[in-house]
């Protein structure tokens, strides 16, 4: 394809975003209907929508409109692309620009519009991150990195750099966490390396792997993550520590993928029911990754940035209470009870905390730390209590 035909591919599929379709649904769609097109056009042009998607309020403003067009246009303004040689006509690109498409656009103008948030927004990351809004919204604006995580059970560092050199990946390590490793040359390969089918690393964020090394696990403790999913925080811990895990997840379905997952990084985990992790219960440490806005990735996952409502957070601030009301009677007395959220606002982190502890004096706080994007990471929050 040419620059100018994924530049076209891009602007479909933003439309089908724009009517209500998932972002992954709309790409695989045209992936399945584009079979001309190579895995270098696959991926542009889903740089091109995601590179958007994080952008869609600046570039709306920049494109002047907001539909599929009007945001590539914006696109290339912002990114000093050659929109006359994008927007050619020619062959299977984008038709010119008409006069009336060159007069439109302006540079964004609202801070909501140049921070790339929604306005109702402003005012709770402002509050939750002061000084620090500008950076950690532009940065949310931006790629994430790629990071793996080193499974310290079957290779250190070293080793898993020059395994997964051999198999055509360049990584380095991150002072985040000391398993962190950021991908610099060959993201794309790594899922079909050998390093990675063989348990050596996995894809976790740095910050994600900064907080499981956090914790105060100990040998032949026994461990309940409460909201397992697929499992990465699971396989992070038992990657320090040989411990007696168990799994559980609200919705069953999502624990899916843990035991090939946990198999290929010689893991034990046993899965529990809700009626099974009362009777095993008391347990040392419980970890509950709750559901939240994903504001702290939303690098990766853009859409959710303008999905988030202020009645959706609300429900997810009574799904977190929840929780940890449930999960704290799993606790041994004296065991730790671990909060965690990839989220940067202060609602769903330390306003939580608070409300767990105001109402259950015999609770305190132990440790707390929200990690920001210019750590290097995702945003992620944990705090450990204790009774
Ligand atoms: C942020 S995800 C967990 C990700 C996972 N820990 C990982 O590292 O891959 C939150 C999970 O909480 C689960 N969940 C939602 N409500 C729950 C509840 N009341 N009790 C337990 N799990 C719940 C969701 O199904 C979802 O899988």
């Amino acid at each position: 394809m040419t620059p100018g035909a994924r530049i076209q591919a891009a602007i479909g599929i933003l439309d089908e975003i724009l009517a209500g379709t998932a972002a992954e649904k709309a790409l695989t769609g045209w992936a399945r209907a584009s079979r001309f097109a190579g895995s270098k056009d696959r991926a542009a042009v889903r740089d091109h929508v995601y590179d958007v998607l994080r952008r869609r309020r600046s570039l709306a403003a920049l494109g002047g409109g907001e539909n599929g067009r009007a945001l590539l246009i914006g696109l290339c303004r912002d990114d000093g692309l050659p929109l006359d040689d994008l927007f050619s006509g020619a062959g299977y690109a984008p038709a010119p620009l008409t006069e009336a498409e060159r007069m439109a656009g302006r540079p964004p103008a609202a801070e909501g519009e140049r921070l790339d948030l929604p306005d109702w927004l402003l005012p709770e990351m402002r509050a939750s991150l002061g000084e620090a809004l500008e950076a950690e919204a532009g940065a949310l604006r931006h790629r994430a990195p790629v990071m793996l995580r080193v499974n310290l059970r079957k290779a250190d560092r070293e080793t898993a750099i020059a395994a997964l050199s051999a198999d055509g990946v360049c990584a380095q390590p991150h002072e985040i966490a000391e398993t962190a490793l950021v991908v610099t040359d060959g993201a794309r390969r790594v899922a079909q390396g050998a390093a990675y089918r063989g348990g050596l690393v996995e894809l976790q964020d740095g910050a994600s792997q900064a907080a499981v090394e956090a914790l105060p696990l100990c040998r032949g403790m026994k461990v309940l993550d409460y909201c397992a999913g697929g499992g990465g925080k699971l396989l992070a811990m038992a990657g320090r520590c040989d411990a007696r895990f168990h799994a559980y997840d609200a919705v069953p379905a999502r624990l899916r993928d843990l035991p090939d997952r946990a198999a290929r990084a010689g893991v034990e985990a046993r899965i529990l029911r809700a009626e099974e992790c009362r009777g095993e219960a008391p347990f040392d440490l419980v970890f509950c990754d709750v559901p939240c806005s994903g504001s702290g990735s939303w690098r990766r996952d853009p859409e959710g940035k303008w999905r988030l409502t202020p009645d959706r957070l609300s429900e997810l601030t009574r799904v977190q209470d929840a929780i940890l009301s449930e999960a704290a009677e799993l606790v041994a007395p004296g065991g730790v009870l671990v909060y965690a959220t990839c989220s940067l606002l202060r609602e769903e982190n330390d306003a939580r905390i608070t409300a767990f502890t105001d109402a259950r004096p015999r609770w305190h706080q132990t440790f707390s730390r929200q990690w920001r994007l210019e750590d290097g990471g995702d945003g992620f929050f944990t705090a450990h209590m204790t009774r």
